[in-house]
This record gives structure tokens, sequence and C-alpha cells, in this order.
């Protein structure tokens, strides 16, 4: 059994970190890879609730890819990614939509609500936080990019003592226009610089970049990122992370992180223990 001593070791082991990170924003990017099980889902609302209270200002914006796709596939609508972004027909944007403002976005929110931190869940459409463009209309439909950003409505929520939770879909000045569908890493990384946050996490479904020998690469540097981007060791859907963790650095956030969200309380590892889990970013 574990003695008392060591539960307060543990507390002030974690000190440093919490008078180190207290009162900054920290952006989390919830992947849909990591929204797996019911047990992973409630030990990441615990930790964004510790994180809270322990007076950090977590910034949730969450993905949810995987239950698109699945969706999609149930209404027999194809789908299709080029370089980790998916292609966005109309009738796909319906879909996308109704999956991330909807269901995913008010589940996190639920989550967060009964573990016992308010949250409040938002689009890039509510309050005018988020106008997009196309990325590539002939190409990929309303995938979109970021254009501008607004970042009142957020801070808003911050100031109230409130957990943001975004969902990344950005809207469009052009009266009627379905909004854009955006990438999360993408969105997670652009919010992040916008916000002033001190540091950006990726939950994702691998321990971090890998090399290609399979093992994990735990301290990268922006050039060393390009490198393995143009040898083709980092594809798909690590494309987007890693250029959203580079686009973070470059506008002033001081560390970047890809951590397994398959690892119980790996958020927690990685933001109050001196260990660290998966791969770090930095300039
Ligand atoms: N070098 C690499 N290291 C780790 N994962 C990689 C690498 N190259 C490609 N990947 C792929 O990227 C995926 C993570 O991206 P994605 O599926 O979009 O996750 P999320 O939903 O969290 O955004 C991994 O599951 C893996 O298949
Ligand atoms: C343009 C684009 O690819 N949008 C993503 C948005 C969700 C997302 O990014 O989810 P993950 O983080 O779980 O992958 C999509 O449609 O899947």
């Amino acid at each position: 059994m574990k003695h008392k001593i060591d539960v307060v070791k543990t507390l002030l082991d974690a000190l440093p970190f919490i008078k180190k990170f207290s009162n900054e924003k920290i952006v989390v990017k919830y992947g849909g890879a990591a929204q797996t099980s019911a047990e992973l889902k409630e030990q990441f609302a615990q930790d964004i609730v510790l994180l809270h209270l322990v007076g950090m200002k977590p910034i949730i914006v969450h993905g949810g890819g995987k239950s698109i796709t699945r969706l999609l596939a149930d209404l027999g609508v194809d789908t299709t990614f080029v370089d980790g972004q998916r292609v966005t027909t109309k009738e796909v944007m319906r879909i996308v939509e109704m999956v991330l403002s909807g269901e995913i976005n008010k589940e996190i929110v639920s989550l967060l609500d009964n573990h016992g931190a308010k949250a409040i869940g938002i689009s890039g459409k509510d309050g005018g936080f988020l106008k997009g463009m196309p990325k590539d209309f002939e190409n990929f439909g309303y995938t979109g990019l970021i254009e501008d950003i607004d970042p009142e409505i957020v801070d808003n929520i911050i100031d109230d003592d409130a957990v943001p939770v975004i969902a990344p879909i950005a809207g469009s000045n052009i009266l009627g226009h379905p909004g854009f569908n955006i990438n999360a890493d993408l969105a997670a990384s652009r919010i992040a610089v916008a916000l002033e946050a001190r540091k950006i996490l990726f939950l994702t479904d691998t321990p971090g970049v890998l090399d290609k020998e399979m093992e994990l690469i735990t301290n990268l540097s922006i050039e060393q990122t390009e490198a393995l981007k143009e040898d083709g060791t980092i594809q798909g859907g690590m494309v987007p992370k890693v250029d959203a963790c580079i686009e973070a650095l470059r506008g002033g956030v001081k560390k970047a992180h890809i951590i397994d969200g398959r690892v119980e309380h790996s958020l927690l590892l990685e933001i109050l223990t001196s260990t660290g889990v998966g791969t770090c970013i930095e300039l």
C-alpha cells in the first residue's frame, strides 16, 4: 500500500510544474484517434479538470475524423483524404458539422461538466471566432484554411473561468455559405498562436513521431522534422500534425508535444512530471 507521505511527495514533485504553467494558456488538441474508450475519455476529462483547478488555462480543440468517416460509411457516402486532409463536398460538410459541432463537441462538454469544470462548447462559427477560406476549392471543396481569428469569444470564456471546447469549423462572410471543414491540428496551432498559448499538445494514437524503425523520437528541431517529412518517414495524418507544431512554434508557442492519447493520463504525465512522454518539438 502506498504510504501517505508518498502521496504528499507526488504532489510536491508536481509543484514546480504547477508554478511554471499556472495562469498560462495550454492548447490541447484532442484527436479523434485518441477518443476511443469510455475510460480514456473519462481520464482525459479528469486531467483537464485538474489542470484547470491548479490555475492553468486549458483550451481544447477537438477532432473527430474517425467518427465522421464512420457516419459517412453508414450513410453510404464515399470520402477521400489527400495529404491527411479530407475532401469536403457540400454533402460531406453537413455530416462534418453534425459530428463535430453536434455529437463530439457536446460529449466533451458534458464529460468536463460531470467531472467538475464549467465547459463551453463552440465552433469557429460562434461569435465570429474563425473565418475560413477555401484551401483549394476545385480539389478539396469546403475543406478550408483559417483566414481570420477574433479571439474575443474564447478569451471571454477563459475570463469566466470556464474551459473552451472548440470544434474545428470556420464560418464565412458569404450569406448562406455552409462554412469550412478545417483540419483540427491546423486549427489548434492557429488558435494557440492567436491566443498566445505557452504550450500545445496533440493527443493521438501513436507514442509520438516514430522513425523508420518505428522507434519513438523524443526530441526534434524544426529542421529535423522537415527532413523526416521530406524523406517520407512522416506521412498521412502525421503531416498536418507536425506542420501544426511548426506553425505554433514559429508563432511564439514555446513547446509543441505529440503524445499518446491511448496511455492513461498522458496529459498529466507530460505537463506535471519531469519525465515527459511522446515527442517534443522545439525551435
Ligand atoms: N512517422 C510517423 N510517426 C507516427 N505516426 C505516423 C507517422 N507517419 C504517419 N503516421 C500516422 O499518423 C497517424 C496520426 O494521425 P491521425 O490518424 O490523423 O490522428 P488524429 O486523429 O489524432 O489527428 C498515426 O496513427 C500514424 O498512422
Ligand atoms: C479538412 C479535414 O481533414 N478535416 C477533418 C476535421 C476533423 C479532424 O481533423 O479530426 P482528427 O483530428 O481526429 O483527425 C476531417 O474532416 O476529418
